[in-house]
């Protein structure tokens, strides 16, 4: 990982430009220069190496681009999603193409846990370095906001100031380090675990709901601050069809993953859904993994579970889209440590849904929460002793129209000495406390390299 690349220079001639050409309307509110660039690195080895405090990355699970941002240039904190796209406004009306990164939280009317609370309800970040890559070519972004209308000076040296402390920076070589040893807490613990799935089923056999995802976390505790960038790069090495997605927004807090499961992706006009659900193992060899996957596909409790997501997707796509196709049914998607039963969705949005609008109708999908929809959010809070935080809630990226959003499994959270791994399960009538606690086991297993074990 090299990334020596420098962002001032990049930029040098625009910025004097600008200074000789006060008359031009950018610094009014938006200041965005963008610059075509032969990267010399993958974007992901540019956004881990700059040690700066705010950065994040994306890329979709089966899209070839990379997303990355370095900095902040407006940060929108809110309460509701109406809120966001208010705060968003602006910037969108001076270009409605321009993508922020962030998400919110799995249960929005809950007031953050002490470990999420930087995190907030919702989140989003434009950075003051964007950096896009495609097979086309890669292109840098800078943004200023002036939203204190200062003089124009005033805003050019802020920005220059700002590309100068990125380049100063020394950079940071995540090495693939030892396994961390640390003290490890299990939330709930296996006893717990089984308490919760007999609770869950006899809600189910009651017949208030049909199913219930429940989660569980591990809790590694260390004497040193944890570094996400080493996980990251961690992750960054799986290779399988999943999207991978880091949002540091402080020093040493970071919410990452490598999700299999797309919330949904808006691009002109035409929206892509993804329902996995259902679990096995995978082989130790091709042909135990032919019959794990066999047995995925033919067994009545997986289907059942993926069916609740399926049938609720569809019935969304429905409400929102026209020409709704369903694009593979019931195939296996398989991934390091664990294969799934996935269908996938295309449609013609039929509205003008802003993307936040589509995530929050779409979330928490059966695949996470249960199934009815409505119910869920007040029962979790019940049944599961932690709170999820940003697990399992929609994280990307989106603008006024366009959006790539995974549903954030598979992940964790880094909070200084404190790294959390999250893992659920869907418990429908026929599901087993054992069971269901050993495939939450393997779910996490993409983060066992940075512990040893888990
Ligand atoms: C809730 C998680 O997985 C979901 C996605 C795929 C398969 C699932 C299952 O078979 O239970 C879960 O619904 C998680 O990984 O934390």
């Amino acid at each position: 990982m090299k990334s020596d690349f420098l962002f001032y220079p990049l930029f040098q001639e625009e910025i004097n430009r600008l200074v000789q050409h006060p008359g031009r309307k950018e610094a009014r509110y938006l200041v965005r220069i963008e610059k075509e660039v032969a990267l010399p690195d993958p974007v992901l080895d540019l956004v881990l190496s700059c040690p700066v405090a705010e950065k994040f990355y994306y890329s979709a699970k089966d899209a070839p681009f990379e997303l990355g941002g370095l900095g902040s240039a407006l940060v929108i904190e809110a309460v509701s999603g109406g809120e966001v796209l208010d705060g968003f406004r602006r910037l969108w009306n001076r270009d409605e193409t321009i993508p922020v990164f962030g998400g919110f939280a799995f249960d929005v009317e809950e007031e953050p846990a002490p470990e999420w609370r930087s995190f907030g309800r919702y989140r989003f970040t434009l950075p003051l370095v964007e950096i896009f890559r495609s097979p086309g070519g890669a292109r840098i972004r800078v943004n200023h906001i002036n939203n204190k209308r200062l003089p124009r000076e005033h805003v050019l040296r802020e920005l220059t100031d700002g590309l100068q402390s990125l380049d100063a920076l020394p950079r940071l070589s995540p090495a693939a380090g030892q396994p961390v040893p640390a003290e490890r807490t299990l939330i709930p613990e296996k006893p717990q675990w089984n308490r919760m799935i007999k609770k869950a089923l006899r809600t189910i056999v009651e017949g208030d709901l049909k199913k219930i995802v429940l989660a569980r976390k591990k809790v590694f505790t260390r004497k040193d601050r944890w570094d996400p960038v080493q996980i990251a790069a961690v992750l960054a090495g799986i290779s399988e069809m999943s999207s991978l997605f880091f949002y540091q927004i402080e020093d040493g807090v970071a919410f990452l993953g490598r999700s299999p499961e797309r919330l949904f992706r808006m691009q002109n006009g035409i929206l892509l859904a993804d329902a996995i659900a259902g679990t096995r193992t995978r082989g130790k060899n091709p042909f135990d993994d032919q019959r794990l996957e066999a047995e995925l596909l033919n067994t009545p409790k997986e289907l059942e579970e993926h069916r609740f997501v399926a049938g609720f997707i569809e019935t969304r796509m429905h409400q929102l889209c026209a020409d709704v196709q369903v694009e593979s049914r019931e195939e296996i998607l398989k991934l390091k440590n664990v294969q799934h039963i996935i269908t996938r969705y295309s449609g013609r949005s039929q509205q003008n849904f802003s993307p936040l609008a589509i995530a929050e109708a779409f979330h928490p999908t059966p695949a996470v929460g249960g199934f009815p929809q409505e119910e869920i959010r007040s029962c979790l809070r019940r049944y599961e002793p932690f709170q999820r935080g940003w697990y399992a809630a929609p994280i990307g990226w989106m603008n006024r129209k366009n959006a790539d959003f995974s549903v954030g499994i598979r992940s964790a959270l880094v909070n200084g000495k404190s790294l959390h791994i999250f893992a659920g399960a869907g418990i429908v009538l026929q599901s087993n406390a054992h069971a269901e606690w050993k495939e939450t086991e393997k779910k996490m297993d993409n983060f066992a390299a940075i512990l040893g074990e888990i």
